[in-house]
């Protein structure tokens, strides 16, 4: 962790002393980001999940991203903490089936050479669902699925590593034509944008938009009106795909550049679990139902 400033070091170890009070008046107690406890277990809990290391880290990207202003932090992570709670991101990423066409369009692979916050990578195929657009017919169906892929893609970060503590995503628009956007996507497209922005601070590292066209630029300029400043710096468009190469040093398939045969299904991890305070809130819930 890094401060640049006394004030800096001030405002994080305000927010992380006064977290739990925060919490519990204006989260209704919620506590979990990304998996992982915020505050510390009850002194009389059986179980223990809290890692003061991680949670710390979790806190100083918020005070990082919101520039340390203690206000604006506190109110973004109350904001997160009780959109957590309403949308169930853990129940999206782990519990949910989602539609099999979704699924197949979006992979999350590992590359531990590669440099820092380029180590994982969440690839989204969305130049396949163009001849499907009924998939976003359902707004929700369709968010839900991309915030599950979000979270099971965080679950491969280590918070507690500088060098893989963001990822990078692509999006291959391969075969995406002139009068591909109708109105349901773009409304699904400007509420999945909006989500990240507001319940997924400081996380994303590059994002590269592969195989678009120069004729469909105008796409990503209605897109980028809605995208903060910040996150836009982020961003990279490429014609072709096989310049992916340049950015990430291991791409699979020389579909992207790379030497490597193996195709992106192949480096797909699939096997990704939910942390042991994610699996007990899971747990808590599925019971909560029952009863
Ligand atoms: C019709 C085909 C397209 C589909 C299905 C599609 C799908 C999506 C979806 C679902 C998102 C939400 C963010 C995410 O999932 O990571 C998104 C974001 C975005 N798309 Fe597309 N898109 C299409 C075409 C394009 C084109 C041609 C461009 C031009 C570069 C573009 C640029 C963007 C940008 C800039 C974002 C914002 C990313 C962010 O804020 O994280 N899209 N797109």
């Amino acid at each position: 962790m890094n401060f640049r400033s006394a004030h800096e070091g001030n405002v994080f170890k305000k927010v992380v002393a006064e977290l739990p009070g925060i919490i519990s008046k204006k989260c209704d107690g919620y506590d979990e980001l990304y998996g992982y406890k915020l505050v510390p277990d009850e002194p009389n809990s059986e179980r223990k999940f809290y890692d003061k290391e991680i949670a710390e880290c979790l806190i100083y990207k918020f005070c990082k991203g919101y520039q340390f202003h203690y206000e604006i932090v506190v109110e973004h992570i109350v904001n997160v903490l009780n959109w957590r709670r309403e949308f169930n991101p853990l129940s999206a990423a782990f519990k949910e089936v989602h539609n099999k066409e979704l699924v197949e369009v979006g992979i999350l692979a590992s590359y531990p050479n590669h440099e820092s916050n380029k180590k994982v990578v969440t690839w989204n195929i969305y130049g396949q669902l163009i001849k499907k657009k009924y998939l976003f017919k359902d707004g929700e169906k369709f968010l839900r699925y991309r915030i599950g892929l979000m979270e099971r893609g965080l679950r491969l970060l280590d918070f507690k590593d500088d060098t893989n503590n963001y990822m990078t995503q692509v999006h291959d628009y391969k075969g995406v034509s002139v009068l591909s956007m109708d109105s349901d996507m773009k409304k699904v497209v400007r509420e999945i944008v909006l989500v990240f922005q507001s319940y997924y601070p400081e996380l994303l590292y590059a994002k590269y938009f592969i195989n678009v066209p120069s004729f469909l630029r105008w796409i990503y300029d209605v897109i980028k009106t809605f995208v903060d400043e910040n996150t836009k710096k982020k961003f990279v468009v490429l014609s072709d795909g096989r310049k992916m190469a340049h950015y990430l040093k291991d791409v699979p398939s020389t579909n992207y550049g790379g030497s490597d045969t193996n195709t992106l299904q192949q480096e797909n991890i699939t096997n990704v679990r939910p942390t042991e305070y994610g699996l007990y809130i899971l747990e808590k819930q599925a019971n909560e139902d029952i009863d």
